[in-house]
């Protein structure tokens, strides 16, 4: 099946061909580490871990290899690290490490690779100098600027012209830019903030140099795919591209340009600045991150996807059905399986998640079918396709039990099998104010009950 991606600099969806089978390469924008990320913040982190498992499953999980870099030099952190008095690495590893627990709550794989701005300051410098070197870049006044006017592709990725950006600049630009949309590469520091030393004297890299050079050194100079929001199509893929290509003298930094459409809240992007976000660190406290990674991928990725309280609850409840079959099928394993040919349709149509979850339903109803009818081989068959198809969203593969048990702990369980198995000797001696006793006792223990053909089975009230 021929895998197809929208390619924002083509405009259009296109045949997937990498350049090597035996490595296929994608990097994603990751996050800048000074403060905890929101959900808007993990729609990419989700998005592009679907792609990663889907070429996976077609290219081989050793044939693919995924960069998400982390920006740990920035004004932001910086500002913050000023503020508590402390390194900036006391800042970015606490927030490094509780996006890591947020990212595997969203069970999300860890990327291949994930490369640190500040361990890449030999590479960082290396490229400025040679930019600076062949005529793309100029220093001045202590900074080193890239001329945007020496590359005649600047702007083909976002379709800007360099024309429309001077009418647009109505901030006021720094007399040391020879164009308004040159961009810096290289900066002073602030007094008291991290320096490193370079060729033009003491400061820091610019945001955008710092992917280029984790790009090239964990990549490679020509990528297949390069991910993250569409806020991020412009400036910073822009001058991504821009620095990279004139550094190689490349045709191509990235074959493929894919963006995510935004979260939003109320019609408005999700963002730190607007002050309107849901942190996954918060929302887990009380949603399974399962379904908070259902409800990211319910959209088609380039859509926009508005956030609201029941966007949750059509999750949960839509895992809440996939996972009912699935224990009611508990007692039958399932067959060895390749996703179905539906899902894997709808994942390859540049990656249609609504669909492919809707082929889920298909499966799960089978499963009830067979169960009713007792034909244990249906149920092997579907419920061995419903786990690899799901396999490849990275749903469905938790105990069926513990995602209606929850958080309860082994205490709770024995308590609660105990009143079950006591209502149930109650109900068959007729001892219906027992059997009343009993439920009341369940409920206080925040239970719901749920009899069925097979039994009562039970989960925690949300
Ligand atoms: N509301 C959103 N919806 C989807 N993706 C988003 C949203 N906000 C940010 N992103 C993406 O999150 C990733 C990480 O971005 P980064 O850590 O730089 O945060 P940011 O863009 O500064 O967030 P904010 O706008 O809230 O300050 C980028 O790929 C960015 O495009
Ligand atoms: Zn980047």
């Amino acid at each position: 099946m021929t895998l197809k991606l929208y390619d924002t600099m083509a405009r259009e969806k296109r045949d997937f061909v990498p350049a090597d089978p035996g490595r296929v390469t994608m990097y994603v924008c990751g996050p800048t580490v000074y403060n905890h990320a929101h959900i808007g913040n993990f729609r990419p982190v989700v998005v592009f871990d679907v792609l990663f498992r889907l070429l996976r499953h077609v290219y081989g999980e050793d044939a693919v290899v995924y960069a998400r870099n982390v920006t740990d030099v920035d004004d932001k952190i910086n500002a913050k690290a000023t503020a508590e008095g402390v390194e900036i690495k006391v800042i970015t590893d606490r927030y490094l490490a509780a996006y890591h627990e947020d990212a595997a709550a969203l069970l999300t794989l860890p990327p291949s690779l994930e490369p640190k701005a500040t361990e890449h300051m030999g590479p960082i410098i290396e490229m400025i100098g040679e930019l600076v070197a062949n005529g793309s870049a100029y220093a001045a006044e202590g900074h080193v600027l890239f001329d945007t006017q020496a590359f005649p592709d600047y702007g083909q990725l976002s379709g800007r012209d360099l024309d429309d950006m001077i009418a647009g600049a109505r901030v006021e630009v720094a007399p040391y830019k020879r164009h308004p949309a040159d961009f810096v590469l290289w900066k002073p520091s602030k007094e008291n903030e991290p320096e490193w030393d370079s060729p033009w004297g003491a400061g820091r890299p610019g945001w955008h140099i710092e992917c280029s050079a984790m790009i090239d050194k964990t990549l490679g100079q020509t990528i297949d795919i390069h991910g993250g929001g569409i806020d991020l199509a412009f400036p910073h893929h822009e001058n991504e591209l821009a620095q990279s290509r004139c550094a190689h003298g490349a045709p191509v930094l990235a074959n493929y340009w894919l963006h995510n459409g935004f979260l939003d809240m109320a019609g408005e992007k999700m963002s730190k600045s607007l002050g309107n976000v849901i942190i996954p660190h918060e929302l887990l406290k009380t949603t399974p991150g399962e379904a908070i990674r259902w409800a990211l991928l319910s959209g088609h990725y380039r859509q926009p996807l508005d956030w609201t309280p029941e966007l949750i609850e059509q999750s949960k409840k839509a895992l809440d059905r996939l996972y009912g079959a699935l224990r009611r099928a508990k007692t039958v394993e399932a067959g060895e399986s390749e996703p179905s040919d539906e899902v894997m349709a709808a994942l390859s149509d540049d990656l249609n998640t609504p669909l492919a979850v809707s082929g889920f339903f298909e499966l799960s109803s089978a499963i009830e079918r067979a169960v009713t009818a007792g034909d244990e081989l249906a149920i092997t068959a579907n419920k061995g396709r419903l786990l690899a198809s799901a396999g490849l969203l990275g749903f469905l593969q938790a105990d069926p039990d513990s995602w209606f048990e929850g958080d309860a702990d082994d205490d709770l369980k024995a308590k609660v099998e105990d009143l079950l198995a006591r209502r149930i000797a109650a109900r068959t001696a007729k001892d219906w104010t027992a059997a009343d006793a009993i439920r009341a006792e369940i409920d206080a223990l925040g239970v719901v009950v749920m009899d069925g053909p097979a039994g009562a089975t039970w989960r925690m009230k949300d």
